[in-house]
């Protein structure tokens, strides 16, 4: 049969490139060819199928993520897959697994914080995954407060072993990823205790269960922490539970980078900063910004193309209805939300180098940059998951009643996504250290010259006292007029805490009391620093017909979107005035003209196949109400005609009334 393209007179429309806009989308034409190869890789391979996840018990569920996981493995190894394209295979098979964890932090944590000796014990054995780890740090008393964490190991001068134990209900591990049923070993963070002083957290690798037939090792008590939210969603994931009897480790098996304890039982720290024990939550939280531009572009792409297909009201002479799309509220939430996911995946791309480059740095023992990765990294973590998960909620209700359902894929989007919130550092917390970052630099204006991102505040005494010049709505397509609205915004609010924590005689007390307007001074910089980079992104030349017209309209779209958002900071710190706010309303307004022609091949872009969307709303061709209409039919409660339980629930009832209607 032949198939339709419902959505061929929206891509004629588009006025750029889409093959360039691709290629820009992934990064380089390299990029492109891996992700493209391995997405179809994935999509034509039925081993990998995932429309089922949403109506399986967690049991079977579970089940069938450990037969995908190891047939991910299988088909790593028999093709000979590079690190590169297995971390793409694992991205589209799109199943939050053990290995996420085994790979994305058990691994990193042994390469940050182990010694080269470590390294070359441990690191063969869990590239091969003759070892399967995860990362156990937070406890059910502690999650945000590192340093609050209660476990315990000992070190016991006898026997050259540590006793890793837990001494409260508190103490016990709560919610790593792959503990539940998987994992054989675990990076363990405990209070070091040597000569019975307290040295503070460090990390350790136990091994908790056998490598024979899985079961516990003596002293160890694990399992899974229960159902979360959603159905499939993140319930694939055995997060668990884990408390340690006096388990004895050697005491090699404490991760020496940072500090080290001797056979004769002295503690030494070595001349890398202690901080460093926190480096895979740096190494991590960058990751998951790349990640966001990836979840909040899927939903986008589903909300985009389903508002296309979607006709309602309008109709004049018996013609068709209006597409959704071209509704102006439609527009003004959508469209800020496509331009956020391009925003995203340019700060992801950004905060990449910049972890690279601190990387080496460290290596090099050069610590100077590790303060301004720590607050980016935490900054642009609380500013883009909180951004992502609000907007797929936000294209969820784009999609009206048929958004509401599981084959439209956002619920279980949603429910997989939202965590990111909390995980790997609540965002609040975060958003609490780049306020610490940024009250430190006030205060040493003067003192230290402010650098990397946050060297607009080398002109704060410019920045307190600049008077926007926009005279005009096109004024605000100026880059420099934007950036200065937003570079004195992110500095009067950070002067003014600074200001008012001043009058306090304790300055932690201050900080609590003024944690709220913090938080907001921390937003400004980090939406500062996205917009920033997005403007130097297109500085850049960028090949392609059209493709950097389309970029610039993206980037316009999403600064004045915040502008718009968030104008009574601009306005009350005196950035703007009411007139300024107008203009670049109106401003905006003809942005989203001018997107709206663009706008299914903008997503078009994003290069996903149907397998990945794992939308009926969202599919290529926009063939919406048929698969809806197929869809419904292969819902298991519709297997029988008479559903099971009519005999007992339903027929009694309806005779019981039968009988009540004739007295
Ligand atoms: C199929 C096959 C496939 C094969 C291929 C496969 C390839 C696969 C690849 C897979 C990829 C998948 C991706 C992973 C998926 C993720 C899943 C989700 C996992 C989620 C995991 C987690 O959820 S895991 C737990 C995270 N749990 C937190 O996130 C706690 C937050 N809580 C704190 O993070 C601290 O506790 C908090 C608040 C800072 C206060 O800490 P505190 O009280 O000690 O600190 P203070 O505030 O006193 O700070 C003291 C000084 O340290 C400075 N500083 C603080 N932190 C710093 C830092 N990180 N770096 C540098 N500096 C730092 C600070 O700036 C101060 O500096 P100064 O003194 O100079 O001012
Ligand atoms: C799906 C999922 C997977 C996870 N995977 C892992 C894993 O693999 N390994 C692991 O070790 N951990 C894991 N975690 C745990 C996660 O890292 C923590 O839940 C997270 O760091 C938040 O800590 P918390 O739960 O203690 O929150 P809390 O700190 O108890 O937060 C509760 C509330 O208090 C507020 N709050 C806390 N402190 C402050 C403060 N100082 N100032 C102002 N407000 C504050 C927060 O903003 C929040 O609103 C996972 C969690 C989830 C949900």
């Amino acid at each position: 049969m032949e198939r339709v393209d419902h959505l061929a007179h929206e891509r004629n429309k588009s006025e750029f490139d889409v093959d360039a806009m691709k290629i820009v989308w992934a990064g380089s034409p390299h990029a492109f060819e891996l992700s493209d190869r391995i997405s179809k890789l994935v999509a034509s391979d039925p081993g990998f199928r995932k429309d089922n996840r949403t109506m399986l018990s967690r049991k079977d569920l579970f089940k069938n993520t450990l037969r995908k996981a190891a047939y991910a493995w299988k088909t790593i190894v028999d093709l000979h897959l590079s690190e590169e394209e297995a971390a793409k295979l694992r991205f589209y098979v799109d199943e939050p697994a053990y290995t996420d964890l085994h790979w994305g932090m058990f691994v990193p944590a042994i390469k940050g914080q182990g010694t080269d000796e470590q390294q070359q014990k441990w690191l063969p054995l869990a590239y091969k995954m003759q070892i399967i780890g995860c990362y156990a740090q937070t406890e059910l008393g502690h999650g945000s407060n590192v340093q609050g964490l209660e476990t315990t190991a000992t070190f016991d001068p006898q026997t050259d072993e540590f006793i890793i134990h837990s001494p409260t209900l508190t103490s016990s591990k709560w919610w790593p990823g792959g503990l539940g049923k998987v994992a054989t070993h675990a990076i363990a963070y405990a209070r070091l205790i040597v000569g019975g002083r307290d040295y503070g957290v460090n990390g350790f690798i136990v091994q908790l269960r056998s490598l024979e037939d899985h079961s516990p090792l003596p002293g160890i008590t694990v399992g899974d922490i229960g159902m979360k939210f959603g159905n499939g969603a993140y319930n694939t994931m055995d997060n668990g539970v884990l408390q340690f009897d006096h388990v004895r480790i050697p005491r090699d098996q404490m991760l020496m980078r940072v500090s080290q304890v001797t056979r004769e039982g002295k503690y030494k720290q070595s001349d890398v900063p202690r901080q460093l024990v926190y480096g895979t939550m740096v190494y991590v939280r960058q990751t998951i910004v790349a990640d966001a531009s990836c979840a909040l572009s899927r939903a986008v792409c589903i909300a985009t193309r389903y508002s296309a297909v979607r006709r309602q009201f309008g109709s004049q002479n018996g013609g068709p209805e209006t597409q959704v799309i071209d509704y102006k509220t439609q527009q003004s939430r959508l469209f800020p939300l496509l331009a956020s996911a391009y925003a995203f995946r340019f700060i992801g791309e950004w905060l990449k180098w910049l972890y690279t480059d601190v990387t080496q740095r460290l290596q090099a023992n050069d610590f100077s940059t590790l303060p301004e990765a720590h607050a980016c990294t935490a900054g642009l973590k609380s500013l883009t998951t909180t951004a992502t998960a609000d907007g797929i909620e936000e294209c969820r209700k784009l999609c009206g009643g048929h958004g509401y359902l599981c084959s439209s894929g956002l619920p279980e989007l949603f429910a997989v996504y939202v965590p990111a919130c909390t995980y790997e550092g609540d965002n609040t917390v975060l958003l609490l250290q780049v306020a610490r970052f940024l009250m430190k630099t006030v205060s040493q204006l003067g003192v230290k010259k402010p650098v990397g991102t946050i060297g607009y505040m080398t002109r704060v005494d410019h920045l307190m006292q600049c008077r926007c010049g926009v005279q005009r709505a096109e004024d605000w397509l100026n880059p420099s007029a934007l950036l200065e609205a937003f570079e004195a915004r992110a500095a009067r609010m950070s002067v003014a805490c600074a200001q008012n924590l001043s009058n306090f005689d304790n300055p932690e007390e201050g900080f609590a009391e003024l944690s709220a307007d913090l938080v907001e001074a921390a937003v400004a910089h980090c939406q500062l620093i996205i917009v920033s980079k997005f403007i130097e992104k297109l500085q850049q030349e960028i090949p392609g017909k059209g493709v950097k017209q389309q970029l610039e309209v993206l980037c316009n779209i999403y600064t004045l979107f915040l502008l718009h958002k968030h104008q009574g900071d601009f306005l009350s710190t005196g950035c703007i005035t009411p007139k300024h706010a107008s203009l670049a309303n109106d401003q905006l307004r003809s942005l989203y003209s001018q997107v709206r022609p663009n706008a299914i091949a903008l997503v078009d872009a994003f290069n996903y196949t149907d397998h990945f969307l794992g939308s009926i709303l969202g599919c290529y061709d926009g063939n919406v109400y048929p698969k809806l209409y197929e869809a419904a039919w292969e819902d298991p409660l519709n297997d029988s005609v008479v559903p099971d339980g009519y005999h007992q629930y339903i027929r009694p009832l309806l005779k019981q009334q039968i009988r009540t209607a004739r007295l």
